[in-house]
């Protein structure tokens, strides 16, 4: 600081200011850490500039926030996401310059929405902001896991799940129920990771089961909101792979498998898991909804396959093409689920059967699901090959992005 500064505490922060002399005018320059445009008070003899010449962010810090970003361990949602991209949209190349996207083109519109909002912000700022809001973003999330250090992530080193095995059963619980255990990506990786290690770890069996007042509401929708560099097609693509390999892990898995299900299931989980389970249990409080010609998409988890075999094909039609609900009693009529308890007895009578089931040999009951399931593998693999590859059309058409929109915006998500 030279001799003509001052350091003026106003409460919250400190201000520098230095004084100038300027052509008879006296000129009252002030740096205002959080003040993010160039403001000019004129006063009678002074004027002052409010400014942040030394706050403003270089370009390596910009840099640097940029690799922050891909580091960042939890998903800062979609609003911070659009955030980030306007800001660095409009750091690196100014005011948004793009013509606007169709109206169906829900993910590059928000995009678009989000830069175009910035209007004329100066590049510098644009910088300095996208600096602290990664900034901000670092510490909050770091903070928050410090607070809670997500005891289920904690104990089983899963995110959106709670993995336990106990008793030669290994649970894994889908553990989002605020959102009602639906299947965000982190998700489905989290479940191939599981599947996989329970198919090595010393347990008997595998449950599959979920926490809250849904077993599932199937694929997160706001997957669909996530769009990589490379466009909507390139995200159809990804999602394609995912299934994929998602429903792979099931067809593929070596051991006993059991959904246990005391509440209502939506979409996809449950057609893995009821194609490939050797059984289901569920309560009488349980549904059975396949929404799928609603969502302007196709079955899959080889359901186009499995449930016209173990139901009958019309009543699979009504099922997978007309989204029919079905109760549980209804399911367990129609051969999808094994057996139905009362809700109230469901809990201890499913474990009592379960726990007896663990106590069986293992490797008779592995080898004995591999011949009832071997003979279909390598169908069931061409089978969750050509959904996925329709799915991946579909996920493209105006009928599946109406859908979404229409879920996203019932809750303002977009
Ligand atoms: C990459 C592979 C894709 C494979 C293809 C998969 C296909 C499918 O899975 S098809 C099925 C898709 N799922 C749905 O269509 C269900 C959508 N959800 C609902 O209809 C409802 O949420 C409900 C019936 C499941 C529950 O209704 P309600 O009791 O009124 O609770 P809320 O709607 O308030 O939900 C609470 C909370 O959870 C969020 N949420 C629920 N389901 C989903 C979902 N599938 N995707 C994303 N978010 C979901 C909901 O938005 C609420 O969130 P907040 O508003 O933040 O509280």
């Amino acid at each position: 600081m030279d001799k003509h500064s001052i350091l003026v505490c106003m409460g919250w922060e400190q201000l520098e200011i230095r004084l100038q002399k300027c052509e008879g005018w006296e000129q009252i320059e002030i740096s205002l850490p959080n003040c993010s445009s160039l403001q000019v008070i004129s006063f009678p003899v002074v004027q002052l500039h409010l400014n942040r010449t030394a706050m403003r962010a270089s370009q390596k810090d910009f840099e640097n926030a940029m690799n922050q970003v891909k580091l960042l361990k939890k998903d800062p949602g979609n609003e911070v996401k659009l955030k980030l991209y306007s800001l660095y949209k409009q750091a690196t190349e100014g005011p948004c310059n793009m013509p606007k996207p169709g109206v169906f083109d829900l993910i590059n519109k928000a995009k678009w929405d989000a830069w175009n909002a910035l209007g004329s912000l100066p590049k510098e700022t644009a910088r300095q902001n996208y600096v602290d809001l990664v900034s901000s973003l670092s510490s909050s999330l770091e903070s928050s896991s410090q607070v809670e250090p997500g005891t289920d992530r904690k104990s089983t080193g899963y995110e959106t799940l709670m993995v336990t095995s106990e008793d030669g059963i290994t649970k894994i619980m889908l553990n989002r129920p605020t959102k009602k255990n639906a299947l965000n990506v982190e998700m489905y990786h989290e479940i191939m990771h599981a599947l996989k290690a329970a198919s090595k770890d010393d347990s008997a069996i595998t449950v599959l089961t979920g926490n809250g007042d849904y077993y599932s509401s199937g694929n997160d929708l706001t997957n669909f909101t996530d769009i990589p560099p490379g466009g909507v097609e390139e995200k159809a693509k990804n999602g394609a792979v995912l299934l994929r390999e998602f429903v792979g892990c099931f067809i593929d898995f070596p051991k006993p498998l059991i959904a246990s299900g005391q509440c209502p299931a939506l979409g996809h989980l449950p057609s893995p898991s009821l194609g490939y389970s050797i059984a289901v249990y569920a309560s009488d409080r349980a549904t059975f909804h396949t929404p799928f010609s609603h969502l302007g998409q196709s079955p899959e988890g080889c359901s186009s396959y499995t449930f016209p075999k173990i139901m009958s094909p019309a009543k699979a039609t009504e099922m997978l093409v007309f989204g029919k609900k079905l109760t549980a009693g209804e399911a367990c009529a129609q051969g999808l689920v094994t057996e139905v308890f009362p809700d109230s007895t469901f809990q201890k009578e499913v474990w009592t059967r379960l726990k007896a089931f663990a106590k069986l040999p293992p490797n008779a009951m592995r080898i004995s699901k591999e011949i009832i399931r071997n003979r279909e593998k390598e169908k069931l693999h061409a089978v969750n090959a050509e959904e996925c590859s329709v799915l991946q059309g579909r996920w493209l058409s105006d009928e599946c992005m109406n859908a979404v929109v229409n879920f996203l915006s019932r809750k303002s998500k977009l």
